[in-house]
């Protein structure tokens, strides 16, 4: 096979990166396109995705964007259809859309929590199921990575993303066994604190407990995430899947992920 990471790598490819305007989707999708995909990405702010194409356009990646908000399926399937029209049936889906807001499970309102949900969870279902079904399980071939979260000892702080988090962790399990018929892997990256556009919205001294509490002593860069979904969408990961691949300076095994309130003080 050669250097995985060489130039051609995924050459004749379709990548669609969700959320690929900002963060860790701009930088997945800056390297699958260095790397010869073609790329579609989604957001809701057209703004921020007219600044990530001139981006990726001028690194010489043939680019297609378009507003979409992944919960709302028909906004969905009007994306994946307008993809395959401009670059061709997807090969390669990066469900990297998401997002939360801390809170804690007493204060969560009905409407927070299922905006939460229906972000991360129903989002990437629809997404994942769209593209699977109009695009990868007709030709045989797909690779599917859902970026999840550190959600390994659940995620006190913010109830509703530990749920949907691990609600996606489990249908990679399940997607994984179901479409393996179909030659379609599916996995998930589940990174711990990575310094990006999505954390500058953390006030900074919490971002300063999460150093502190990862073993690396430091964030981690939307880049480094980058390249193990690079990894994981080559051929090179033709025959892992069903798997949660942790990227955190090894947060998971030690420390938290804010300061966590003792659960019974009086003790
Ligand atoms: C040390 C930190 C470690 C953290 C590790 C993880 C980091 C990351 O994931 S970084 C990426 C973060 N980026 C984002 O989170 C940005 C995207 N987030 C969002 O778009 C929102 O947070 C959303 C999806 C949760 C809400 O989207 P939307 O449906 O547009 O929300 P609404 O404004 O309609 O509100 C619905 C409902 O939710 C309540 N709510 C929304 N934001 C907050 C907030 N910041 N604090 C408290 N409550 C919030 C909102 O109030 C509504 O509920 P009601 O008030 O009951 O109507
Ligand atoms: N940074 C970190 O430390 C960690 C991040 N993650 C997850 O990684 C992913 C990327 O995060 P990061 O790059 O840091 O943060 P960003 O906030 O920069 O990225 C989130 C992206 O998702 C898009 N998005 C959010 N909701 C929707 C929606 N409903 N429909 C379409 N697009 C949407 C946003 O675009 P727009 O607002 O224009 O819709 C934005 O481009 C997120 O899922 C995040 O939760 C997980 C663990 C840690």
């Amino acid at each position: 096979m050669g250097n995985i990471f060489r130039a051609s790598l995924f050459d004749g490819h379709t990548a669609i990166v969700t959320g690929g305007g900002s963060g860790i989707g701009l930088a997945i999708a800056t390297q699958l396109g260095e790397l010869g995909a073609r790329v579609a990405i989604l957001g809701r702010k057209a703004e921020r995705l007219e600044t990530a194409k001139a981006t990726l356009v001028q690194r010489g990646i043939q680019v297609h964007t378009a507003v979409c908000d992944i919960r709302e399926p028909e906004q969905v399937a009007t994306f994946v259809d307008g993809v395959a029209h401009a670059l061709g049936p997807a090969t390669i889906l990066v469900n990297n859309a998401g997002g939360q807001f801390p809170t804690t499970a007493e204060q969560v309102t009905a409407r927070g929590w299922e905006a939460v949900v229906r972000n991360n969870l129903n989002g990437t279902f629809f997404m994942t199921q769209a593209v699977a079904t109009k695009h990868m399980i007709p030709a045989r071939r797909g690779r599917i990575l859902n970026i999840i979260a550190n959600v390994r000892r659940g995620f006190p702080g913010m109830v509703h993303t530990g749920a949907a988090r691990a609600g996606v962790e489990n249908l990679t399990k399940t997607l994984a066994v179901e479409w393996a018929q179909y030659n379609v892997q599916v996995n998930a990256i589940a990174p711990g604190v990575i310094k990006s556009s999505g954390t500058d919205q953390y006030p900074p001294e919490l971002l300063e407990v999460s150093r502190k509490q990862t073993p690396a002593k430091r964030l981690g860069t939307p880049e480094e995430v980058a390249h193990l979904a690079t990894y994981l969408t080559s051929d090179a990961a033709s025959f892992v899947t069903g798997e949660t691949w942790y990227i955190d300076g090894g947060a998971n095994l030690w420390g938290d992920n804010w300061p966590i309130p003792d659960p019974d003080p009086a003790m």
